[in-house]
Order: C-alpha cells, then structure tokens, then sequence
C-alpha cells in the first residue's frame, strides 16, 4: 500500500513538470505568434536588424525575401570573393558557391575570403569554412567543378539568380545562355587592372542577354586575364561588392518589371576613382538566345552544338619551326652556365614593369609592343642594339614563351635577322626547371 502512495505521488510529480514544460512551449509559442516571428529566430531579429531598419530594405518582409532566396556564384575568385560574404552576411538563406580551382597564394591579395591556410584547397570548399562562421544560418552548397554546356543546368535549377564572377568570355556566354533557358536573372561583372563593370542580365526573363549586348566575343588576343594584366586588390574588391549590391536590390524587388532600366556601371579606381552608368538598349528581338527565332536552347546547348571554344577562339602561338625554338636546359647550358659571347643577344621582350620586377643580368629589355612600333626597321632596331648586325646571334625571352615567339618571327620576318631563337616555356619555365631562387611574380 505505502509502495503504492509513492508511485502515485512520483507520478503525479512527473506530470505536474510535464505539465509546466508544455505550458512554457505553450507561451513561447503564443509570444512567437504575436511577434509574427515565425521564419525568423530571435539571433536572426538581432542579426540583421541594422539592415532592417533601412527604410528601403523593406523591414520584415524583406529580411524574409533574402531568406528564401537561392543565389548561386560561380567563381570564388576576385569577384566572388567581396559579394560573397555580403550575401551571406545579409540572410540570404541558400547560397552554391562553383568553382574547380584550388586557393593558390598569388590569389590573396584579392580573394580575401581565403587565407594563406588555404593554399591548395578547393576555393568554393575555403569559401564555405570561412562563410559558415560568419552566418551559421545559411545554408551552403558548394560545387567543386568547372562550369560547362553539360552540367550548368543542372547545377543553375536550384537557384533564382546567378552571380557571374568567373574571368573568361566563355563562361560569361555560358552563364547568360543557361540562364535565359531557364528563366533567371545574372548579376555579372568582370574587372582587370584598376578597372571593372557591373550589368544585369536577363532581368526576371526580360531583360537583355550577355548576346544582346556581344553578340560576338572579343579577339582572343584582346582578353587579358589577371595573371597576365594584373589587378588591384581593392578595385576588383569594390566592383564584387557593388554585385552584392545588385543581388540585394534583385531579392528585395528594388528593381520591378515596371521599372527595370538595362544599364552598364564602369568603374574606374586610378587615377581617380569614377563611377559611370550608361544605359543599355533592352533586349533583341534578332539575340540568337533571348530573341524571337532561338538557335541556342537547352538542346542545343546540352548537346554540344554550340560550341563554345570553337565561338570564342583561342590565341595561336605556334608560329615557329621546331629548329627555331630551344628548351630551358639547353638555354641554360649554352647561354647561361657557359657565359655567352659578347655577339649573342639575350632579348627579354617582356613590359618594362615587368622586366623590373625581375630579369637576368645580361638581358636587354625591348617589349613586343615598341618591337612592333619599329615597323621592322633594322637601323630603328640597332639604335637600341648597337652591337646588332643581321647575322647577330640573338635569344628571345618573355614571361610565359608566348610573347616571344611573335617577337621571334617578328624579328626574323620583318627586321630580316637570321639568327634568332626562342626559348620554350619562358622565363617563369625556367625559373621553375632550372633555378627557383629567381623572383617570380
Ligand atoms: N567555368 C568555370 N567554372 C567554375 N569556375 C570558374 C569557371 N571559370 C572561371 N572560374 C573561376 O572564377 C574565378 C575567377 O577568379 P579571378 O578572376 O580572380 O582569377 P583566378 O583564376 O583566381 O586568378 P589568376 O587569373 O590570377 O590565376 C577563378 O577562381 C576560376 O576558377
Ligand atoms: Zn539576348
């Protein structure tokens, strides 16, 4: 009987807490309901009121619209680097980060969002540590691939807008094609040295495409890439802050059907920094990808029809016969370690910064830009080669092998010298074969 009381008053007990438990849930509950906090935490209240209070944020409802969100970037590089964080600071609730490329250290300079620990890892995978400990609410996919005609679909379903942060004419005509197949809207930009450009690309499925504005890509010999022009940290810096921006803008309806204006922002950091926006003519009826009469649709694309290595070109260097090119052992053991003749010419054709950062000590400086200036004038050219005659013994040096190889045949062709050869693989090929304790940049 006695054994029985207790159990009794133990289960009483029991339910009395149950009881309270239930009741305090039951409260939070109700508070929840008339704070009308439902799809916000009270951290998310805290977090992001700063930007709540905005007038032109749209309070709630637009901390709710970036929540919902789905922002896909493609390249974790020099752009995506300053929007990302933005973003994901921001509340925008799912982000996918693509990119195949490893952090390397000549990235840091620019690409903030990684760190000299991160050298040789996945950059959307370095990306995604550094951005879950800034806003741990975000979901984040990330897609260690290279974008192409095969996946993109696949891989832009998920998402309403797409950030367009890669560096190269063929991804950007990719990007905007499967986005217009598919209905979304680009945020894109691209930016090289002290200078970079912001658009807008297939607004809500109205806007004007990447075609609309190229219909035809660049010569391949006019598109610089960072490694070869070079670029300023804070410049790209800004120009991949100002598409946050514009991402923000997209997701909140600061930008409608009605009001949407086609537009192209210029930014330019040195000497003084400007910012210009021109307006753009909307889309075309005769685009070959927004346009009346499409040629490039999904099946068109995912099928390999539109090629597009073939559309954007690529460089040709191979301008040279075998018998008119050496190695960089062979430089090295008949013109380095075996000190050339005063007669043998080492010709380094890289840009003068360049040269100043680091050369040999028995190289003469004369870059393919002012080569080309001398209009193949042999006396032209022996005023900065005093030594020169046309049977000179003359070796030709640049960066990568590329440069030199134009300078080579330029040298030969135009200037009429004789002998003239160049070296496979340049002066980083070098430096990296034969003796790394040169400087390389
Ligand atoms: N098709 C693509 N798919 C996935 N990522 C891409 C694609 N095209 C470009 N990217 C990525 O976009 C980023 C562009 O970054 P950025 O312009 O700063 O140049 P980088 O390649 O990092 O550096 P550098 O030009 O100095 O070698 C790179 O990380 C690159 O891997
Ligand atoms: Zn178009």
């Amino acid at each position: 009987m006695g054994d029985m009381s207790i159990s009794v008053t133990e289960e009483l007990e029991r339910v009395k807490k149950e009881n309270e438990l239930l009741r305090k849930e039951l409260n939070e509950l109700k508070k929840e309901s008339k704070h009308d906090h439902k799809e916000l935490s009270l951290e998310e209240y805290r977090r992001y009121g700063r930007q709540m209070i905005v007038e032109d944020f749209g309070g709630l409802e637009g901390q709710k619209k970036l929540k919902n969100a789905n922002v896909l970037v493609v390249g974790a590089g020099g752009l995506g680097s300053p929007s990302l964080p933005y973003l994901v600071g921001a509340g925008v609730g799912h982000i996918g980060i693509v990119d195949n490329d490893v952090v390397d250290s000549s990235n840091l300079h620019r690409q903030v969002l990684h760190d000299t620990t991160k050298v040789g890892v996945f950059k959307c995978e370095s990306a995604k540590e550094q951005l879950s400990k800034l806003n741990p609410n975000i979901k984040i996919d990330t897609y260690s691939v290279r974008l192409d005609a095969f996946n993109a679909f696949e891989i832009f379903k998920d998402y309403d807008v797409i950030l367009d942060c890669t560096d190269t004419p063929l991804a950007r005509y990719l990007i905007s094609d499967v986005a217009v197949n598919l209905g979304k809207t680009v945020v894109s930009a691209s930016g090289l040295g002290t200078e970079g450009q912001v658009t807008i690309l297939n607004f809500k499925n109205i806007g004007p495409c990447y075609r609309c504005f190229y219909p035809t890509p660049p010569n391949p010999y006019a598109v610089n890439s960072c490694s070869e022009g070079g670029v300023i940290g804070p410049c790209i810096g800004l120009v991949g802050t100002m598409m946050a921006v514009e991402t923000l803008k997209v997701l909140l309806d600061i930008y409608t059907i009605e009001n949407f204006k086609p537009f192209l922002m210029l930014y330019s950091g040195f000497p003084n920094q400007t910012l210009r926006n021109f307006k753009m003519r909307g889309r075309q009826s005769s685009c070959q990808c927004c346009g009346k009469n499409p040629t490039i649709t999904k099946n068109t694309i995912e099928s390999g029809e539109i090629n597009y290595s073939l559309f954007c070109g690529k460089r040709n260097y191979n301008v040279l016969e075998a018998h008119e090119r050496m190695n960089v052992s062979q430089f090295h053991e008949n013109y380095i370690v075996n000190s050339p003749s005063n007669q043998v010419i080492l010709l380094d054709v890289r840009p003068p910064h360049h040269f100043g950062i680091s050369h040999f000590d028995n190289a003469i400086n004369i870059s393919v830009p002012q080569l080309t200036k001398l209009n193949g004038s042999f006396s032209e050219l022996q005023k900065k080669l005093p030594s020169l005659n046309k049977n000179s013994e003359v070796v030709v040096l640049c960066r990568y092998g590329n440069d030199s190889q134009v300078a080579t045949r330029m040298l030969k062709d135009n200037f009429g010298l004789k002998n003239v050869k160049d070296v496979q693989g340049g002066f980083f090929k070098y430096i990296d074969d034969i003796d790394n304790s040169i400087p390389q940049y």
